[in-house]
């Protein structure tokens, strides 16, 4: 065995053996490029216990990208030029070579160097919290610490689960879903709730990250609110993530939603104004037993980061599972407020990236859709037509890239209304303009359009909803 400083200086030796089979499969001649695709999608090259052996990795697989095959002089460009190195790495070529894993042995090699990873990692931050906090320092800083440092071990953990890299099975998987739907009548994994959308999207999938961009005011937690009770009423269990809105007001909107969806309209602004009937009482009331069977949660912890999203999405997942329920949505209203790492020293573009990518991981790592809502920039309302396309995302770091859907929900009525009064307000007002305003602003006021606009697994197009901003119900427009 190989063990000189330079390359092996971490005292975990199993680790270090496992870390070198695995470098070793990737020199077999014949199987290498296998074994390449095998450790790629998982295996980092953080993950290895030295920066030597990181370089290595990064050299070998760089090598079999480009040539197809290795050898010491194809790696040698490609590796550090420190001489400890260069005296030593030939010697621990060899015994990696020797010690090389099959491509069968190969998963389980790989999970024992990530574990390792990981237990390294938790154990250095929870060392230096220790550190800090015995000097004092800010608990709450070591907390975020803590959270974010357990939640990508978490999260490696479940991005491990096996099986996960074979094509056949993924296939197996893929058709078994195919069946399932064609037998339950095309019953999405996870329903928007909303026939239409569920028609034009087929559905949500676990995994999936789904954005909400719009102007303010268009709709967007409202929609939000209806997605996650009528997917709760389908079995998905929901959690909002508001940092907008408290969660009294959360739920004050989605009782008059739920109280309205079929009745006369209760506004929510007037409840909570104290102005409401006995018979609107009642129907809140019934709606509020109605809601509060279904396993939906609104968190409105301020300022909550990705990863402390992630650490509670988690837990409200084992709740729900303990209950018999399964975690289907987790909503976050809105990415603009959520924080970023710090990272990026404040360019928030890049920060947006950061956010973005997050919850697509968070998505993955729960196995669940996270749907996010976004607020576009006023230049949309620079336009005649002031319904957002995808380029009006540009300035909102990766969101285009990292979502498998975008959709733009868009209320014609809400500019039809502003047109209104600007008319009406005008010194000499056009009656026949103001006739024709009324008439759109009458025809428009419980339409909301969503456009598909991005989809990755299907065709994009544009779904007529029914809405009552002021009850804030959205529902399909069968039966208006
Ligand atoms: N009683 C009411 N009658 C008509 N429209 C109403 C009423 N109450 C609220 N609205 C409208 O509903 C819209 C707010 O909906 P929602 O909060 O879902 O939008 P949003 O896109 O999330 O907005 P923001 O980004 O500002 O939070 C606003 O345009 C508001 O004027």
């Amino acid at each position: 065995m190989f063990a000189e400083p330079a390359i092996k200086r971490n005292p975990d030796q199993a680790a270090f053996e496992c870390e070198l089979a695995v470098i070793g499969s990737l020199l077999v001649p014949l199987t290498g490029a296998e074994a390449a695709g095998i450790v790629r999608a998982r295996l980092r090259p953080e993950h290895f216990s030295d920066g030597a052996l990181s370089a290595v990795y990064r050299a070998v697989l760089d090598t079999l990208d480009q040539r197809g095959c290795v050898s010491l002089a194809l790696l040698k460009p490609r590796l550090p030029s420190d001489p400890e190195f260069i005296r030593l790495w030939p010697g621990f070529m060899a015994s990696a070579a020797a010690s090389a894993a099959t491509v069968y042995d190969l998963p389980g090699y790989v999970d024992a160097v990530i574990q390792a990873a990981n237990r390294r990692m938790l154990a250095q931050a929870a060392s230096d919290t220790m550190t800090a906090l015995r000097a004092g320092a800010d608990p709450t800083e070591h907390a975020r610490l803590l959270i974010e440092t357990g939640d990508a071990v978490l999260s490696a953990a479940e991005w491990s689960r096996p099986s996960n890299a074979s094509l056949g099975d993924a296939i197996d998987r893929a058709l078994n879903d195919a069946e399932q739907r064609k037998a339950n009548g095309s019953v999405p994994a996870i329903s928007w709730g909303l026939t239409d959308l569920d028609r034009q999207t087929g559905g949500l999938e676990p995994g999936d990250y789904a954005v909400l961009a719009g102007r303010p005011g268009m709709g967007k937690t409202a929609l939000m609110i209806a997605i996650m009770l009528a997917a709760a009423q389908r079995g998905s269990g929901s959690v909002l993530f508001s940092l907008e809105m408290k969660t009294e007001q959360i739920a004050l909107r989605a009782v008059c939603a739920w109280a309205s969806r079929w009745g006369e309209p209760i506004d929510f602004f007037e409840v909570r104004q104290g102005r409401y009937t006995s018979d609107e009482i009642r129907r809140l009331r019934e709606a509020k037993a109605e809601l509060s069977s279904l396993p939906v949660r609104i968190d409105s912890a301020a300022g909550l980061s990705v990863p402390e999203m992630t650490a509670r999405a988690r837990r409200y997942r084992d709740d729900f599972a303990r209950k018999g329920h399964r975690l289907g949505i987790v909503g976050v209203d809105y990415i603009g407020l959520v924080p970023a790492s710090g990272r990026y020293g404040g360019n928030r573009t890049n920060e947006v990236g950061e956010i973005s990518a997050g919850l697509k991981r968070l998505g993955m790592a729960l196995d669940v859709a996270c749907v996010a809502a976004s607020q576009l920039s006023r230049q949309v309302e620079t336009r005649d037509n002031k319904r957002p396309m995808l380029s009006d995302l540009r300035d909102s770091g990766t969101i285009e890239q990292d979502a498998d859907l975008v959709l733009f929900p868009y209320r014609e009525s809400y500019y039809a209304a502003k047109e209104l009064e600007k008319l009406r307000a005008a010194p000499n007002a056009d009656q026949a303009a103001i006739m024709d305003a009324e008439q759109t602003a009458m025809d428009t006021e419980n339409v909301l359009e969503v456009a598909v606009e991005k989809q990755r697994q299907g065709p994009t197009g544009s779904v007529r909803l029914f809405c009552n901003m002021g009850a804030g119900v959205i529902r399909d427009r069968a039966g208006c």
